[in-house]
């Protein structure tokens, strides 16, 4: 394992299926111990650049590595370094859950795993479930069994492929708690999600694809500079709103106005506008763009 190398580096990563150019150009770096996001909408190309990583599926074009592993030409190594939680359910029927676990850390020749085995299986909440064959488990419980199989080797690179996708609340808290654990501890963790708000409570630094694209990559508190749209949102008493700001505002169904705007002096107008037409502010509510505000934009605007 080279010390000087990014966790993951992937450079000008091309890939096409038929007409499909599911990676056009794709360069990323991302550093031991981060905490990164890649997102998209459907079909953005993230799914094929985590295969490309996981070296499952080829690339046309382009270079990637794990911890410094070229993920072709030192597949082993870089296999080793990473641990990935894939999207899709899949599953050997045949086995309990202890038996899966143990026959993965056979694949990286770890014989005597039971210790690290035991220990992910409790914070995994799988503990209880560690006899039961992988069939009867729930599908929250088979995705637990996903991230503990990714975890077996302990790789210092974990990819996550929308691990909370159909997945309850209980498990997402127990499941980010155990993550942010293992990345405190030092592991890079990739994770793409379609749960907007998870990404920007997890990721310190976030890349967002399009059409195989990438079309943003900053830290995540800088993207969620990158847009001035803020609403407020009032219940006014009186019914008639000064002319000047009758398309303004929108009526929400409770009764309450909406307004969106860009600068605070907006805000500052409305309000004099409202207090000399003699309307009174009941109450006021400001909510800050989020991250889910941030992507839209900048998937309409690339
Ligand atoms: N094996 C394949 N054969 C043909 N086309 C494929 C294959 N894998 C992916 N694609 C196409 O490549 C593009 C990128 O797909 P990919 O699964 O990487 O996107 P994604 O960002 O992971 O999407 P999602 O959010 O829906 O999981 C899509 O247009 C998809 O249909």
């Amino acid at each position: 394992m080279s010390q000087a190398s990014p966790a993951i580096r992937v450079s000008d990563l091309r890939k096409h299926f038929g007409t499909t150019q599911a990676l056009d150009g794709v360069s990323l770096d991302i550093q031991p111990g981060e905490f990164f996001g890649l997102l998209g909408p459907n079909g953005a190309g993230k799914t094929t650049l985590i295969s490309i990583l996981a070296g499952l599926t080829r690339a046309d074009a382009g270079h990637a590595a794990i911890m410094g592993h070229d993920v072709v030409r030192d597949y082993r190594q870089a296999r080793r370094a990473l641990g990935v939680v894939p999207q899709e359910l899949v599953y050997d029927p045949f086995f309990n859950v202890r038996e899966t676990l143990r026959i993965q850390s056979g694949y990286f020749g770890l014989r005597h795993n039971d210790g690290w085995i035991d220990e992910i299986m409790h914070h995994l909440d799988l503990a209880p479930h560690a006899d039961k064959n992988t069939q009867s488990l729930s599908g929250g419980m088979k995705r637990r069994l996903l991230v503990a199989q990714a975890l077996v080797h302990k790789p210092p690179v974990i990819v996550l492929d929308e691990p909370t996708a159909g997945v309850d609340v209980d498990l997402r808290r127990s499941l980010w708690e155990f993550i942010s654990r293992l990345n405190r501890e030092g592991h890079t963790i990739l994770l793409t999600t379609h749960y907007l708000e998870e990404a920007e409570a997890l990721c310190g630094r976030i890349a967002m694809l399009k059409s195989g694209r990438v079309v943003a990559c900053d830290t995540t508190r800088n993207l969620l500079q990158l847009t001035n749209e803020h609403c407020a949102q009032l219940r006014l008493q009186g019914e008639t709103l000064p002319a000047a700001w009758q398309t303004r505002l929108q009526h929400d169904a409770d009764g309450s106005w909406r307004i969106n705007f860009s600068e605070y002096a907006d805000l500052e107008t409305l309000l004099a506008d409202l207090r000399g037409a003699g309307i009174r502010v009941l109450e006021m509510q400001l909510q800050e763009p989020d991250l889910e505000d941030v992507f839209t934009d900048i998937m309409k605007r690339t």
